[in-house]
């Protein structure tokens, strides 16, 4: 469901590329599934199955973590599980707020899987001062004049920004100079951030479009293709744009690249 990319290297310091850290997710999430039915070990094609990943993708993936399996045994899951949670940051609990508290923010509030994945909602932040001290998901929202007081008091490097696209960079600015690292952005907006800060954006409305190319492809087998091409890729390409889109600055290198939603 995410798209974008982060502000980094295609290959982390640590010698992960960045395709692979976007599967590791995937893995986790099976192998979660498998360490809840009690499975103790899985092979590399049944565990590259279950991510939808190719099996020798998986394989070259996990020699990155220095997990080869055993020949004939396969991979450990309990193990598997405790090493990718090692390597995503997830064995330690982080603390996120979530600015914008509307139909989106509300929803993503409410959902409770983020706890069980390391993710505590420390905050929810909203700029309309008739929501204050309203409680969603049982937290308090707490209005934008506290951000700065918020972040720093709950140590959080992780800001979900939820806001119209107009309100999302001069949020985004916020939370960086309060001490933010990561955003989460699902405003329809690029957003222009310093080195050292990593943004990942979601845009379900790309998603639908890609789906769109895919489907109209599939409908117009036997049509030539150069054709199809040249009548999808305008509103493809032209996503961003909505009702509240872009506001033309810098756009970053967090683009619309599909990537894949962390487990
Ligand atoms: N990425 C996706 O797939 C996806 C899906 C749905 C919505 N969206 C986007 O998410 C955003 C929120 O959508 P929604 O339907 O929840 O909108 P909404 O109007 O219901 O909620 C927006 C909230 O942001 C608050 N807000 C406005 N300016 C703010 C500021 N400067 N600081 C803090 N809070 C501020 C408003 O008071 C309101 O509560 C929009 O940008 C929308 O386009 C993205």
């Amino acid at each position: 469901m995410a798209t974008g990319r982060t502000h980094r290297p295609a290959t982390r310091s640590r010698g992960i590329p960045e395709a692979t850290v976007a599967r590791l997710p995937l893995y986790l999430r099976a192998l979660t599934a498998l360490s809840e039915r009690s499975v103790p070990t899985v092979s590399s094609e049944e565990l590259a199955a279950a991510a939808g990943v190719n099996s020798a993708k998986l394989r070259k993936d996990f020699s990155y973590l220095g997990s080869y399996g055993t020949r004939g045994v396969g991979y450990d899951v309990e193990y598997l599980v405790y090493q990718i949670s090692r390597e995503l940051g997830l064995t330690q609990d982080w603390p996120v707020v979530i600015v914008g508290i509307g139909n989106l923010g509300a929803a993503l509030a409410n959902y409770g899987g983020f706890a069980s994945r390391g993710f505590r909602v420390a905050a929810l932040i909203d700029a309309d001062p008739a929501m204050a001290g309203k409680p969603v998901a049982g937290i308090p929202v707490q209005h934008t004049d506290e951000l700065e007081s918020i972040i720093r008091e709950n140590g959080v490097s992780i800001g979900v920004i939820a806001t119209p696209a107009g309100a999302a960079q001069q949020v985004c600015d916020r939370l960086v100079a309060a001490g933010v690292t990561s955003i989460l952005n699902f405003a329809p907006t690029v957003l222009s951030v310093p080195d050292g800060v990593d943004v990942r954006k979601v845009d379900l409305s790309i998603e639908l479009q890609i789906l769109a190319f895919h489907e109209q492809r599939k409908a117009g087998e036997g049509v030539d293709h150069e054709d199809q091409v040249a009548a999808v890729a305008p509103p493809v390409s032209a996503a961003p744009a909505g009702p509240d889109g872009p506001d033309g600055r810098h756009q970053g290198p967090d683009g619309d690249v599909p990537a894949v939603m962390p487990a």
